[in-house]
């Protein structure tokens, strides 16, 4: 399953993003669709479900949907402990490092309204920069790689020159810990002007590779949280200098995503994750009190599409991590499996990956064994190498 990350410093909304984003408004049949340990819970994201095409309703089994949107299931973990010079000692510890293996990339909430301090103390709104924490984060992680890499590092990389060792495979070795391979270190390189000989390099030269290893290999999104209380003027102006800097970043309320959730799943309006307004069921049983803040959420999700913690997730998964969604099935006419069920599985794949790859997600045997594959939709034959593509129907024939 796909995992995102979920950092910040304290007190700039994680927990409500967090909250938020896992709190399921729908039941979702004997999946576990909710926490699975403290830091870690299942948010999604949305597709338009193939079964519009076949024109029969589906049946998902780990995964649900409504209305002919496919909602996927993506593992987000609540990676707390982030103070400045964390990775100095003062935060970053194995727990830290364990959760940030496992992402594939990482939402970086950030309190634009610039009422937390260094250390998420709160100040008086505005008098704190919220750009200096963009940079802090990219900076803890990139100096923390920069540390691993960096150790013994000019007699190492003699080593390595003697020996003729693929410095990106040396690199990827030293940094597995973290979940960084030869290919992504290989690119960061690429994007250097590095000395041919590793044992050349400077102090700043691996952070320079850090920095970018970072960006590669655990790319960032920006949450520009608690939009709902930031003046518009100040707002923009983060945005745009963030943007300048190369960040993806999209404003969110977080307290509004999750006011909303909990009044959808106690039935007082019908709002899906991700709407950009929602409907008041029981205006009647809401107090003036709750009919205004209402009011005030509708106006904001107007100004910007919606609450933005559905559209910075499903940013993350589609734009950044070039995540396509593949449905695998047994028979490729009725688009079922070998119980009947329509369109039953599916799973997000980086784009490049092929029918191969496929098979060996559903089955090591079906990978071990492959002959080809069918498109669902065409009929076609496909070859291993075929390039799946987003909303694939697809079945893997393979020796019995
Ligand atoms: N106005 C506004 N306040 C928010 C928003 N999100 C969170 N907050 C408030 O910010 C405070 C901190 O939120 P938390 O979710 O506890 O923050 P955290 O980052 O998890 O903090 P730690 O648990 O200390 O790491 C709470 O008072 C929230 O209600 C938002 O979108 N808008």
């Amino acid at each position: 399953m796909v995992e995102l990350g979920i950092v910040g410093k304290p007190n700039v909304g994680k927990s409500t993003f967090f909250a938020a984003a896992t709190l399921q408004t729908v039941e979702i049949g004997n999946y576990p669709f909710t926490t699975i340990e403290a830091n870690r819970a299942i948010g999604y994201v949305r597709k338009p479900c193939p079964h519009l095409d076949l024109g029969k309703q589906c049946n998902p089994k780990k995964s649900l949907c409504i209305e002919g949107t496919r909602y996927i299931p993506v593992e987000l973990i609540d990676v707390a402990g982030l103070v400045p010079e964390a990775h100095a000692g003062r935060g970053l510890g194995n727990k830290f490092l364990d959760d940030l293996r496992h992402a594939d990339a990482l939402i970086h909430i950030i309190d634009v309204s610039g009422s937390t301090d260094a250390e998420g103390n709160p100040v008086p709104k505005g008098s704190r920069d919220p750009c200096k924490d963009v940079d802090f984060l990219d900076k803890e992680i990139a100096y923390w790689i920069a540390d691993i890499i960096g150790r013994g590092w000019t007699r190492i990389a003699r080593r390595l020159e003697a020996e003729k060792v693929k410095i990106e495979v040396a690199i990827a070795e030293r940094l597995s810990g973290l979940n960084i391979n030869d290919k992504q270190v290989h690119a960061a390189l690429s994007h250097l002007n590095l000395d041919e000989k590793p044992s050349r390099w400077k102090e700043e030269d691996i952070l320079a590779l850090s920095f970018e290893i970072r960006r590669i290999a655990k790319p960032m999104v920006i949450a520009a949280n608690k939009a709902d209380i930031t003046d518009e003027e100040y707002l923009n102006k983060f945005l745009q200098r963030c943007r300048e800097k190369g960040y993806d970043v999209i404003p969110i309320s977080a307290d509004y995503e999750l006011a909303l959730r909990r009044a959808a799943k106690a039935g007082f309006v019908d709002y899906k994750p991700g709407d950009e307004d929602f409907k008041i069921l029981k205006e009647d049983e809401l107090s003036a009190a709750q009919l205004k803040a209402l009011e005030k959420i509708r106006e904001f999700m107007h100004k910007f599409g919606g609450t933005g913690v559905q559209r910075v997730i499903e940013h993350t998964v589609f734009n950044v991590l070039q995540m396509i969604a593949v449905y695998p099935v047994e028979d490729e006419h009725k688009w079922t499996d070998k119980d009947g069920n329509v369109l039953p599985d599916v799973y997000l794949f980086p784009l490049g990956s092929t029918a191969l790859d496929l098979a060996y997600k559903v089955h090591t045997d079906l990978g071990e064994n492959f002959i080809r594959a069918v498109d669902g939709r065409s009929k076609k034959i496909l070859g291993h190498d075929y390039e799946l593509k987003d909303g694939d129907v697809i079945k893997i024939i393979a020796r019995r």
